[in-house]
């Protein structure tokens, strides 16, 4: 695309990093409440939901999990700033999108912490924590292959991994925008290290590139179990509804059908096509069938390489396959 084309996409996405910047008074009262403890939390388990947490809980508990991973006085973080960071952060997701949106990302933030708390290197643990929270940033509930389809803006600028390259992109305009400068205490070199473990880790929740990769991965762990690629930990928190106990793994789960039959719909209308199978509402008795192919094909082979031993995230795996399949078997 021409220079100027890149240049007034850019330039929205610079509008948006500002109108998305959190206000004085919401900053203030963040600042000043006192943040709960991770059990009063319950950000320590992984059953934990944070279905019914009150928005400005959300924001609390994200406080909550850097200041618990030593995060904020290890790399010198003005709290202010991480005050007004997260707060941005969460203002970067659209709340009219039914899964794509805040309460996903700080779901799999909280699924890293947890897997964190009880595996890392420190500045990995900081580039993690970070590329979770903002690893879906600006979603429009609609998949690449779509907005590659319908020739958005965020194709011509990126090719591929259109979306996560946006995510990515809006994470780095908010680390950089005046008063969230979260990583401003780190030296040069560790600067440029973590946001470059930041960019990987949120380039790989593309869940084709996972597929993609993931012979090489399964591979690899089998001899290197010690240290599991970044990437597969960001896929298994990204993922990790699939995990959760069973009323909050089907509340989800509509949700993730919510989001997928309006892309459907969209699809029928703007380009008179059949939708695939997943985003066809017509198909959602066949929801069941496909939620035991996503856990066999994508979920559970993930979650075995990484936590051999029984693991919270490979028990609740494979209990929600078992509901799953008894549901596809009556219907
Ligand atoms: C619940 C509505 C149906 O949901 C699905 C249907 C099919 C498949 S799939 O494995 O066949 N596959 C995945 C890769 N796509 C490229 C092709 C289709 C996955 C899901 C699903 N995805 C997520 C992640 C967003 C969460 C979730 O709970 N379920
Ligand atoms: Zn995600």
């Amino acid at each position: 695309i021409t220079e100027e084309r890149r240049a007034s996409i850019e330039v929205t996405q610079e509008v948006l990093a500002y109108h998305i910047t959190a206000a004085e008074q919401e900053i203030q009262a963040l600042q000043e409440a006192t943040v709960p403890s991770a059990e009063s939390l319950h950000i320590l388990d992984f059953h934990f939901s944070d279905f019914g947490l009150p928005e400005d809980l959300t924001t609390q508990a994200t406080i909550r999990m850097f200041l618990d991973l030593n995060l904020v006085q290890e790399f010198n973080m003005d709290y202010k700033s991480l005050c007004q960071w997260v707060l941005t952060v969460r203002r970067g997701y659209r709340n009219n999108v039914p899964y794509h949106n805040w309460n996903h990302a700080l779901s799999t933030a909280q699924s890293m912490f947890a897997m964190l708390m009880t595996i890392f290197s420190r500045l990995e643990i900081l580039a993690l924590m970070i590329a979770t929270l903002n690893h879906d940033l600006d979603h429009r509930g609609v998949s690449n292959s779509y907005i590659e389809r319908s020739q958005q803006p965020l194709a011509q600028l990126y090719g591929h991994s259109s979306l996560e390259n946006h995510h990515y992109n809006l994470c780095l305009f908010i680390l950089n925008n005046t008063g969230s400068q979260i990583l401003s205490g780190l030296c040069k070199e560790d600067h440029r290290t973590v946001l470059h473990m930041i960019k990987r880790a949120i380039l790989a929740t593309d869940l084709t590139v996972y597929m993609e990769r993931r012979s090489e991965f399964f591979s690899l762990a089998k001899k290197t179990i010690h240290s599991p690629h970044r990437s597969m930990l960001m896929t298994a928190s990204d993922l990790s509804a699939i995990t959760k106990p069973w009323p909050e793994q089907k509340r989800i789960a509509s949700l993730v059908a919510m989001e997928f039959f309006a892309q459907g719909d969209k699809e029928k209308e703007e380009f008179k096509i059949k939708p695939i199978d997943i985003m066809n509402r017509e198909n959602s008795t066949r929801l069941p069938y496909m939620q035991v192919e996503y856990i066999d094909e994508i979920c559970y082979p993930l979650y075995k390489v990484l936590f051999d031993t029984c693991s919270p995230l490979l028990n609740g795996c494979k209990k929600n396959r078992e509901n799953w399949l008894h549901l596809a078997e009556e219907a």
